[in-house]
């Protein structure tokens, strides 16, 4: 691993790392923040999913987490939000596919499917790397926004006992049914729609073994709300299988981190809760 940047914030640091990934087979940058409990003991973690177009710095940037995590006594981990330097065709043509948009699961379709396996990055990969060489826990908690929202339901959804607690900014909650999704599944997985919905929170809600409550914020103001995001569906999808959710529909927010920094406190808190218990 190489370290790319530290700075002090909140008490704690902020380190930037550029390391080797088998899951990617190539280089990932990933942050974390170590809050100042992390000098004497090992402190629980929580993974940050960031949405389309983002890297590790958005969050971390733009969030304002740090004050709350340092509080709370949580470590927070923000990888990139796909594999960098390949040069597939297609893949820097547009916002919402390739370069910037992995959609944090395991591509079938070549080429993608010789790199794009973000959700084993994220979910195996990185995690063993950031519990060897800091000092943070196995305790984890996972949340994200927007195609990170997505990311955080579906890594909680397919793995029992592995979160403590999950959450969301205006995810994505039903891929196969809406434009992003369906243009992402069909160039990472291909045509088959049925092996789409391994990787859609309302289609692992009915048959999720662990019920862990979900904590969703959605802004009102959202002007992806209708045709991207569908809260209604993961309401819906909770309500039939009798998973509990909390939506909060917030009068005003739009989807930008403004929204994130306004309510991440009380995700902080919430997966704190979850962690320390
Ligand atoms: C920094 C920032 O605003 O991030 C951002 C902007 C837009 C989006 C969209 C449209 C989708 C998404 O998944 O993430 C996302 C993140």
């Amino acid at each position: 691993m190489e370290l790319l940047s530290s700075t002090k914030v909140s008490g704690g640091w902020l380190k930037r790392y550029r390391h080797e990934s088998l899951s990617v087979k190539g280089d990932m940058v990933f942050a974390i923040f170590l809050p100042p409990q992390a000098e004497s003991i090992k402190v629980p973690v929580l993974y940050w999913l960031s949405g389309l177009t983002c890297t590790d710095e958005n969050f971390s940037q733009k969030a304002g987490a740090f004050n709350k995590a340092a509080e709370l006594g949580l470590a927070i981990v923000m990888p990139d939000t796909s594999p960098r330097g390949t040069d597939y065709p297609g893949e820097h043509e547009s916002y919402d596919f390739g370069s910037g948009a992995g959609f944090y699961l395991n591509a079938t379709v070549e080429p993608y499917g010789h790199t794009y396996n973000m959700y084993d990055y994220v979910v195996q990969e990185l995690p063993t790397l950031v519990e060897e060489h800091f000092p943070i826990s196995d305790k984890r908690s996972i949340s994200g926004h927007s195609m990170g929202g997505h990311g955080a339901l579906i890594c909680a959804l397919k793995n029992p006992g592995r979160y403590q607690s999950v959450s969301a900014f205006a995810p994505i909650t039903n891929p196969t049914q809406c434009p992003w999704g369906e243009k992402a599944f069909t160039g990472y997985l291909g045509e088959n729609r049925e092996t789409w919905k391994a990787w859609d929170a309302c289609e692992l809600i009915a048959t999720a073994e662990e019920r862990l409550p979900l904590l969703v914020d959605q802004g009102e103001a959202d002007g992806f709300l209708e045709e991207q995001l569908k809260p209604e569906a993961l309401e819906q999808a909770c309500a039939k299988a009798g998973h509990e959710v909390t939506l909060r529909r917030q009068s005003g927010y739009d989807h930008s981190y403004y929204f994130i920094s306004s309510f991440i406190a009380d995700h902080l808190e919430h997966h704190a809760a979850a962690l320390t218990s």
